[in-house]
C-alpha cells in the first residue's frame, strides 16, 4: 500500500474543486493508475461527443425515438429550438406564479383562506426527487407541509391521509405522472379523490396535475377543470425530471429557492462539459465507477452522506443509476447485463449497521462519502472538552474512509460547504451527467427502461385473472377446488397465481371465502363471498 506522503500527493493530484459551488471531489482513494486513465481517454472522447450531440438535440434515446433534454431545463438557451426554449421558460414562470399565488392565499381552497398542506401523488421519478429535496431543504415548520403517496399500499395511503386528517379541506393535491397512466399513481389519485368526497370536499378545486402533454391524466385534469396543469415534456425522463415542473412545483410551494437549484445545476452542467478528465467531476466519477466494477458493474455503489438531510440521496440515485444503466442489451444489440447496484443511507448511522461487512466482508463495493463542511447554523455545544457532535461526525467519516482503504476498500468523497438549494441542484446535475457519460462508456441507452414493462404487464394479467376467478366463483353452485377454478378459467398453468389471488381476497374478506387448512392448498375449497 502507498505510504502517507504518496497518498497525500495523489490526493492533491486528483483533487477537483469547483470555485463557484465550493464543491470538492476526491477520487484519490480509488486505486486506478495513470495507465488506466490513458487507456480510457479514447472512450471518454467518444462519450463527450455523444453528450454534445445529446445536448444539441440528437435522438439520444433511440428506442423511444426521443431527444434527451434535461440539461436545457437549467439553461434554456441551449434548447435546440426557440419553441422549446420558450416552453421551458414559460413553464418555469407559470410554476413560480402558481406557487406564489398559493403561498399568498390568492389561490385558496373553497371557503378557506389558504392552503396548509400539499399532498403529492406519484411514483419513481415522479416522487423520488421531490421526496429527496423535501428532506434536504424544507424548513422545519414550513408554511405548507408536504406529504407523499408514492405507492398503491392501502395502509400507507391511509396513514398519510390520517396524518392530514381534517386539513384535507386545505390540502393541495398534486398528481404527478409523465405517462399519466401509471397504475399506482392512478390508484392513489382515486383514493385521494374518495377521501375528499368523504369529507364533502370538491377534489377538482384542490387538484393540480403535472403530466405529459396529451396523456390520460391531462385529459382528466382538463376535462374536470382541475386548478392547474403543468407539462412534462417527452424529452425529459422521469428519473431526470427533478428540475422540471415535477420537482420545481413542490419545491416552490415549500418555499425552496428553485432558481438557486437551477443555478447550481447549471454551474455543474458547465463544469461537466469540459473534455479534460481531471477538470470534469462527472467524468472523474464515471472513470472511478468504470475502474471499480471493470465496466461491468462488478462493484456496488454505496452512497454514504454524513448529513441527515441527505438521507434520501441514495434512494434518489438508486433509480437514476439503476434504471439508467441496468440494461440487458447494449446499443448494438449485444447481451451485456449492465448496471451498478446502489444502496446506502447515512453516516455515521450505518457504521452501526452494515459497515462491519464493508470493512471486513465481501469486497464487492465502493463507497461514496458525501461530506458537508458546515455542521449546523449557530454555535455547537462541546460534548467533551474541545469537541462537538459535528467534530465526531467529521472524525467518523475520516476514520471510516481510512479504515476501509487500509483494508483494500476504495472510496470517493464529495464535499460540499452546506446543504443549500444550489448544492442540491449541483449534486443532481453531477450524477445525471456521470450516469450519461458512464452509459456511453459501456455503450448502453441510459434513457429508456424496457425492463420495467415486463412486471407491469404481468401485474395487469394477474388482475385480469382475478376478474375471471371472481366470475367463476359467483356462478358456481358449490364450493370449488383450486384445480377446478383453474380448469374453468382455462388457466391450469396459473394455478399458483389463482391460489394467491384467492388467499388475498379471503384475507380481506372480499369476494372469495376459503374452507380448509392453509397448509394444504390442494385440499382447499372456495366459495364466493
Ligand atoms: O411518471 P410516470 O409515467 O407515472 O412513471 C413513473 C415511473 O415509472 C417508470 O416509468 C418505470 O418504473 C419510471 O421510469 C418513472 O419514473
Amino acid at each position: 500500500m502507498a505510504d502517507a506522503a504518496t497518498l497525500w500527493e495523489r490526493y492533491q493530484d486528483w483533487l477537483y474543486y469547483h470555485e463557484g459551488l465550493g464543491l470538492y471531489l476526491d477520487v484519490s482513494r480509488m486505486r486506478f493508475d495513470e495507465a488506466f486513465v490513458e487507456q480510457m481517454q479514447p472512450r471518454f472522447e467518444q462519450a463527450f461527443m455523444a453528450m454534445e450531440a445529446l445536448e444539441g438535440g440528437a435522438i439520444a434515446n433511440p428506442d423511444e425515438d426521443r431527444m434527451v433534454g434535461h440539461y436545457w431545463l437549467r439553461d434554456p438557451d441551449l434548447a435546440p429550438s426557440d419553441e422549446l426554449k420558450q416552453d421551458i421558460v414559460e413553464t418555469l414562470n407559470s410554476v413560480e406564479e402558481f406557487a406564489a399565488k398559493v403561498r399568498s392565499g390568492e389561490i385558496s381552497p373553497p371557503g378557506q383562506a389558504r392552503f396548509t398542506d400539499i399532498l403529492s401523488v406519484g411514483i419513481g421519478g415522479s416522487a423520488l426527487g421531490p421526496e429527496f429535496v423535501d428532506q434536504a431543504l424544507s424548513a422545519v415548520s414550513p408554511e405548507l407541509q408536504i406529504h407523499f403517496i408514492d405507492n398503491t399500499d392501502p395502509a400507507g395511503i391511509d396513514r398519510t391521509l390520517a396524518q392530514i386528517g381534517e386539513r384535507l379541506s386545505t390540502t393541495l393535491t398534486i398528481v404527478i405522472s409523465k405517462s399519466g397512466g401509471t397504475p399506482e399513481t392512478r390508484n392513489g389519485m382515486v383514493e385521494v379523490k374518495a377521501a375528499y368526497e368523504a369529507q364533502e370536499l370538491d377534489f377538482v378545486k384542490q387538484a393540480v396535475a403535472i403530466t405529459g402533454i396529451g396523456s390520460k391524466l391531462e385529459d382528466i385534469a382538463k376535462s374536470e377543470g382541475w386548478l392547474a396543469t403543468f407539462p412534462m415534456h417527452d424529452w425529459v425522463g422521469g428519473r431526470t425530471s427533478e428540475l422540471s415542473a415535477v420537482g420545481l412545483l413542490p419545491a416552490a410551494l415549500q418555499g425552496i429557492e428553485i432558481r438557486e437549484m437551477l443555478a447550481g445545476a447549471k454551474a455543474m452542467d458547465a463544469a461537466t462539459r469540459v473534455h479534460e478528465l481531471h477538470q470534469n467531476p462527472a467524468a472523474m466519477l464515471a472513470l472511478a465507477w468504470y475502474f471499480s466494477g471493470d465496466g461491468r458493474g462488478e462493484k456496488d455503489m454505496v452512497i454514504l452522506p454524513y448529513k441527515d438531510s441527505l438521507l434520501l440521496f441514495s434512494r434518489y440515485l438508486q433509480q437514476l443509476v439503476m434504471e439508467s444503466l441496468g440494461k440487458e442489451k447494449d446499443l448494438d444489440g449485444n447481451t451485456v447485463y449492465q448496471g451498478i447496484a446502489v444502496y446506502g443511507n447515512k453516516g455515521s448511522t450505518d457504521q452501526h449497521a452494515y459497515v462491519q461487512q464493508l470493512r471486513e466482508g465481501v469486497p464487492n463495493f465502493f463507497v461514496t462519502f458525501i461530506e458537508v463542511l458546515q455542521d449546523r447554523q449557530g454555535d455547537s455545544v462541546e460534548v467533551e472538552p474541545g469537541a462537538t457532535s459535528g467534530d465526531y461526525l467529521s472524525g467518523l467519516l475520516q476514520g471510516t474512509r481510512r479504515a476501509l482503504y487500509d483494508n483494500q476498500r476504495d472510496s470517493i468523497t464529495i464535499t460540499i460547504p452546506v446543504v443549500t438549494p444550489r448544492a442540491v441542484g449541483a449534486l443532481i446535475a453531477l450524477y445525471e451527467r456521470a450516469v450519461g457519460l458512464y452509459g456511453s462508456l459501456v455503450n448502453v441507452n441510459a434513457y429508456h427502461q424496457p425492463g420495467v414493462e415486463a412486471g407491469k404487464k404481468a401485474a395487469a394479467s394477474v388482475l385480469e385473472l382475478q376478474k375471471q376467478v371472481v366470475d367463476i366463483l359467483k356462478k358456481a353452485d358449490q364450493p370449488l377446488a383450486l384445480a377446478e377454478i383453474a380448469s374453468q378459467a382455462n388457466a391450469t398453468d396459473q394455478i399458483e397465481s389463482i391460489y394467491k389471488i384467492i388467499r388475498h381476497l379471503d384475507a380481506n374478506e372480499r369476494m372469495a371465502k376459503i374452507q380448509g387448512h392453509p397448509s394444504q392448498p390442494k385440499t382447499l375449497k372456495v366459495t364466493a363471498r
